[in-house]
């Protein structure tokens, strides 16, 4: 009787659904308002193995295991191989013909099957790389408040300040190699995407196990969420961040000093901290406040100079001279292009034995006012002033290709369109073989397609873009054209650091992994006019960029694992996490 009255005084009047304690299975004896208790089994077996997406292999549960395990009965009869699987996923998933759905589905898979996804991923790379990377995932980012599902990372908000070591422990995992952490302030070239920028740490950390073979319990996704300036979201109902404008200035540098220590102090001084898609103004700063104390690296900054840097000495083959030989104009002088720059001088330098100054000299930048030339010096935003020369000031593109007369043209202003007919044009006027590289992501910001590369250059241009384009066919000659992306280097750069136990990142470890990966484009790469060698292999690859980061970091001293192994390339590989399914007792 007692009971009953607290049932009514308990139900919610406007409510047309009952159940409670009135359930008629008895299923939940609990109120909606009473408190209870979310108790599970921490052994996976039965349904809740089935539910273990680490655990879980679906139809391919053998007979012993389904007996051992409790689950027979809980699946269909048939038994499939994992190779089966993979076949019966690739079949659907091509079925589909939006992207954002395939992107979805593989998401789906993640979350229920986590060796299936990685096999699926490692083996099917050159066609699902577009799909849980760039450029789909950039659509992912702008829609991940509609397809919210599950959350796939660790969400710390400006709430959660002075408590950021408890929410750290609230992750499952205990022992963390990599964390790749967004703010969501830049996200690829699409801007501001606050709390929804998850996608990317989610995304770049798939490719830190598929690419790289870090293990997935290893990896851990961030998202830093201190507001948004972007009016759209903070008026989208579905929304999943914080409803207010950015914060700033202290408040900024608080929160982020706290994650900072916080990380160290649960997970040592060697997990690895990838900072990604940060704005400008915050991502030089925290590098050069973190690289003392941690063992940071800038993926944006750092990441894409070194596969740039590849990507130009490979072209040296196709195009003839040094380094030192070409001149160099960026459109975009932000992360990636004052990066790239900065490692092409620091190389030519040690190449040519010259002070970094000259070597700068080569190399010219344009931003959203004209060319960085040193009447503007006073304006300019710290990152920007090593590259102000003296020129006479020159306000768009076309005409500083026009007076710099570069031999290598690079797209990093996150604006797509920017290479126009006449830019390319103009750059086969004086070129036999303009490099031309439209970094910005995802497709729609990339500076120009392959198709116009080729077909304004007249088949000239060595092209390579951040996004993946399908191969040309310009006037009965196929043209394929290469992925500038740092998704070559940071999967093998961090295995390499994770393996040696570097506790620092250094900038020779950025050239180390720039020249492995140069080293591996082939004759039959080049003679296809390609500067990077097909994601097919980048398994191989990312082995041999990690074993050169490694030797470079026990070379520096900046390594702890001890002894050194004799070989770093098969060490590095004996490391990788392979996805074959793992017979249980
Ligand atoms: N392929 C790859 O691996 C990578 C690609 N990227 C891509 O590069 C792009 C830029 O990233 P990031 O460098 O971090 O961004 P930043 O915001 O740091 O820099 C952008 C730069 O572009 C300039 N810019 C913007 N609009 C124009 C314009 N219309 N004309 C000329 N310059 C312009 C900005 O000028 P101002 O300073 O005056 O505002 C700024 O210097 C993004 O699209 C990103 O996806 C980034 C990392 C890796
Ligand atoms: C690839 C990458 O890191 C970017 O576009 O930001
Ligand atoms: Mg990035």
């Amino acid at each position: 009787m007692e009971n009953a009255r607290q049932v009514e005084a308990y139900m919610d009047p406007r409510s047309t659904v009952g159940g409670g304690v009135e359930d008629a299975y008895g299923e939940d004896r609990a109120t909606e308002e009473q408190l209870v208790t979310p108790w599970t089994f921490s052994v996976a077996s039965g349904y809740s193995l089935l539910r273990d997406p680490h655990h879980n292999k679906g139809l391919a549960f053998t007979e012993i295991e389904r007996d051992a395990h409790y689950l027979r009965g809980l699946l269909p009869p048939v038994v499939l191989t994992q190779e089966l699987q993979e076949k019966k996923l690739m079949h659907n998933l091509r079925k589909y013909e939006v992207p954002l759905q395939r992107y979805m589905s593989m998401m789906d898979l993640q979350e229920r099957n986590e060796r299936l996804f990685y096999k699926l991923l490692i083996d099917n790379v050159e066609e699902l790389l577009p799909v849980v990377y760039t450029p789909t995932v950039g659509e992912a980012c702008q829609k991940y408040g509609s397809i919210f599902r599950r959350p796939q990372g660790l969400y710390i908000s400006l709430k959660e300040k002075g408590k950021i070591l408890e929410v750290l422990k609230n992750w499952p995992e205990k022992t963390i190699q990599v964390i790749v952490v967004t703010d969501g302030e830049r996200i690829l070239g699409l801007g501001d995407l606050g709390c929804q920028g998850m996608g990317i740490p989610v995304g770049k950390l798939a490719l830190y196990t598929a690419l790289g073979g870090l293990r997935p319990s290893a990896c851990l996704p961030i998202t830093i969420d201190v507001g948004t300036n972007n009016e759209q979201l903070l008026n989208d109902d579905f929304y999943i961040g914080l409803r207010q404008k950015r914060a700033r200035g202290q408040e900024y540098e608080d929160l982020l000093h706290e994650f900072m220590c916080a990380v160290k102090q649960q997970y040592g001084e060697k997990v690895l901290i990838q900072f990604e898609d940060f704005a400008n103004h915050n991502a030089f700063d925290l590098l050069a406040k973190y690289s003392k104390t941690h063992l940071v690296f800038n993926d944006d900054i750092q990441g894409t100079a070194s596969v740039v840097l590849a990507g130009l000495v490979a072209a040296l083959k196709l195009v003839g001279g040094t380094l030192a030989d070409h001149t160099y104009l960026f459109l975009g002088a932000g992360e990636a292009g004052t990066g790239i720059a900065e490692l092409i001088a620091l190389e030519m330098s040690r190449q040519t034995g010259t002070p970094i100054e000259n070597s700068r000299e080569k190399i010219w930048l344009v931003d959203s006012k004209g060319l960085i030339v040193s009447s503007r010096m006073e304006s300019l935003q710290h990152f920007k002033k090593p590259w102000a020369h003296d020129h006479e000031p020159v306000n768009n593109l076309l005409d500083a290709v026009k007076a710099i007369k570069p031999t290598v043209l690079i797209g990093t202003s996150g604006v797509g369109k920017t290479f126009t007919q006449d830019v390319v044009e103009a750059m086969a006027s004086f070129n036999e073989k303009p490099v031309i590289l439209a970094l910005s992501n995802p497709t729609t910001q990339s500076e120009c397609t392959a198709e116009e590369a080729y077909t304004w250059s007249k088949g000239c241009a060595i092209f390579a873009s951040g996004s993946p384009f399908d191969p040309v066919e310009y006037e009965g000659k196929i043209f394929v054209p290469g992925q500038a992306n740092n998704a070559y280097i940071f999967p093998g750069f961090g295995l390499g650091l994770v393996i040696s136990g570097a506790i620092r990142v250094h900038d020779e470890m950025l050239l180390a992994a720039s020249e492995a990966l140069a080293q591996q484009v082939t004759q039959e790469n080049f003679d296809k006019g390609l500067i990077y060698p097909p994601f097919k292999t980048i398994r191989k690859i990312s082995a041999h960029i990690a074993a050169n980061v490694a030797a470079k970091a026990y070379e520096l001293g900046l390594a702890t694992r001890l002894p050194r192994p004799d070989n770093l390339v098969k060490y590095a590989e004996s490391c990788m996490y392979t996805p074959a399914y793992r017979s249980y007792r």
